[in-house]
């Protein structure tokens, strides 16, 4: 992460060996944060890119694929001599887990790339497969010594989801642990290479003025949004075992959550900050069941449109089991048992086929006490929000009440505005430049430590469980194009409360 570093430098040599390097996310996500960085000048000087595929193919064949991925997915105009450097050193090495040898014989061409590349034998493994794929992948780079650190670093970064409940979660973490060390753990999640996250820290720290005012004093509540317009698509076989809740929230929601919520650390480096957040990860109140099924709302999406987009019916997605009750929106009520949140609901909503694409933290401070203008009744006042925002904009906006021009004092709401692009020349990312950048140059403060994972895992297990038993009862339909199911107003509306509109 570039805060607190004078200037960024080219990392160690070393070899980047990405498994699962045929599939989307390697093309549309990985690939092209490497050729930004290789356009940024951020890949080390000695760069050996090494591609694992389970059926045999030539590197020339999966460079084509690659550099035809790249030139669909870059996020900025290609530069053939660029992208040709890049991808001119791909090898392909074929390699399976179920296959012991091929592991040997991996391991052996690594060895002599290496020498021949002389990248010092630094190596970061991208697991870009399946979750299911983590562990036996790991398995057999730990068996054959590909993970042993001698005098050179050796990582291993892990794909989201980590685990599928909080069982899969503590028995991955465990095992991986009897294989490599905690620090050379790479579990990413790609929320936090976004600049509007990793802002939330610098806006409440490096500010004098939010911090006495941040906590249970005055701040009503707070709410998280994740919407997204896009369907389920072609990912019904991952989906319709996954879900809205296990897909965003102990991962993408509850990073937003814990930077918002966390103590201030003793200072900027991985561990103090993984630990506070941690630490109010693991604050989240367990709910029973039935106080699990009281605060939240899930909904599955109907056939409808969303803009000029047709979508079909969720059940009717490729893959998606026909009478599935797997929800594609999910709305929780949280709360933090600490000294800072004690009665301050969190309020978390994601979903799909949604009408608007929104990834928004609101704080929503308390009302004035009493207003002394005549005519206007404190109920009549408009919100004071806060507002950190990724998308439709990025950028943080605050609401507050102002006097209309005239001779009378009447009172409208207005709205400070502060866009990133408006202030910095920002390049376009994947959001995963900043994390791969950071794996290689060993700066792990951006990743989750295996305690916020299980954390993380806990806080919604009551949710996981207690929907699974009610099976399809409760679950809610709604349109596409919509805010979601009506379901998930009357959760904020039984607290007098209701969500922040667009606009
Ligand atoms: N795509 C995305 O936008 C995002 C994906 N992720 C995560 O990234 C990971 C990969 O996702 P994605 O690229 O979409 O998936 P794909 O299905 O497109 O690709 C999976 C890749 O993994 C390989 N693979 C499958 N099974 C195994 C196995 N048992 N052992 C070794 N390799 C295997 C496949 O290789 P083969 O050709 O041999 O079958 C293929 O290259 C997942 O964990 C996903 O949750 C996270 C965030 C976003
Ligand atoms: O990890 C995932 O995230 C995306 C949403 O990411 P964003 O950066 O576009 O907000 C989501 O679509 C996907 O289902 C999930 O697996």
């Amino acid at each position: 992460m570039a805060v607190g570093k004078a200037a960024q430098t080219r990392p160690d040599p070393c070899s980047f060996v990405i498994f699962g390097v045929t599939g989307d996310l390697a093309h549309r996500l990985v690939i092209p944060a490497l050729y930004n960085l290789a356009a940024n000048h951020l890949l080390p000087e000695k760069f050996c890119l090494v591609g694992i595929a389970r059926k045999a193919m030539s590197s020339d064949e999966l460079r084509d694929g690659l550099m035809k991925g790249l030139h669909q997915y870059a996020t900025r105009a290609v530069d053939d001599a660029i992208a040709q450097r890049l991808l001119g050193c791909l090898t392909c090495i074929e390699a399976d887990p179920n296959d012991p040898a091929s592991f040997d014989a991996m391991s052996k061409r690594l060895d002599e790339l290496e020498a021949a590349q002389q990248t010092g034998g630094n190596r970061l493994f991208y697991l870009a497969t399946p979750p299911n794929a983590f562990l036996p992948i790991s398995r057999e780079l730990g068996r054959t010594g590909m993970l042993k650190e001698n005098g050179s670093w050796r990582r291993l970064v892990i794909e989201k989801p980590f685990g599928t409940d909080l069982a899969s979660a503590r028995e991955l973490n465990s095992e991986l642990l009897k294989i490599v060390d905690e620090h050379q753990i790479y579990r990413i999640d790609h929320y936090l290479g976004k600049e509007t996250v990793q802002n939330i820290l610098v806006l409440r720290f490096a500010n004098g003025m939010f911090e006495p005012i941040w906590n249970r004093n005055h701040i009503d509540h707070i709410q998280i949004t994740v919407d997204e317009k896009i369907g389920v698509g072609h990912r019904g076989s991952f989906y319709d075992v996954t879900g809205a809740l296990r897909d965003m929230v102990p991962n993408h929601l509850f990073q937003l959550l814990s930077l918002v919520a966390m103590e201030p650390p003793a200072k900027f480096d991985a561990h103090a900050v993984r630990s506070e957040k941690a630490e109010v990860l693991a604050a989240i109140q367990t709910q029973t069941e039935e106080e699990a099924l009281r605060n939240s709302v899930r909904g599955q999406y109907r056939a409808g449109r969303v803009g000029d987009t047709e979508i079909d019916d969720y059940r009717k997605t490729p893959d998606v089991k026909p009478g599935s009750n797997t929800e594609t929106y999910a709305a929780l009520k949280l709360t933090i048992d600490n000294w800072r949140w004690a009665g301050v609901p969190f309020y978390l909503r994601t979903g799909k086929a949604l009408g608007v694409k929104r990834t928004e933290i609101a704080i929503k401070f308390k009302q004035a006490p009493f207003a002394m203008f005549r005519d206007t009744p404190v109920d009549r006042l408009s919100q004071n929000y806060l507002i950190i925002s990724t998308e439709p904009t990025e950028g943080i906006a605050l609401q507050f009440n102002t006097k209309v021009p005239g001779p009378n004092i009447n009172i409208d709401g207005v709205e400070m505005k502060f866009r990133y692009k408006d202030y910095f020349k920002t390049e376009p990312s994947t959001g995963y430049e900043t994390l791969i950048y950071d794996c290689m140059i060993g700066d792990n403060i951006l990743f989750q430590r295996a305690d916020s994972v299980e954390a993380g895992w806990q806080a919604v297990q009551p949710f996981l469980d207690a929907w699974k038993k009610a099976a399809a009862r409760g679950l809610k339909v709604y349109e596409p194009g919509s805010e979601g199911p009506e379901e998930a107003n009357e959760l904020m509306e039984r607290d007098g409360r209701s969500w922040r509109k667009l606009g």
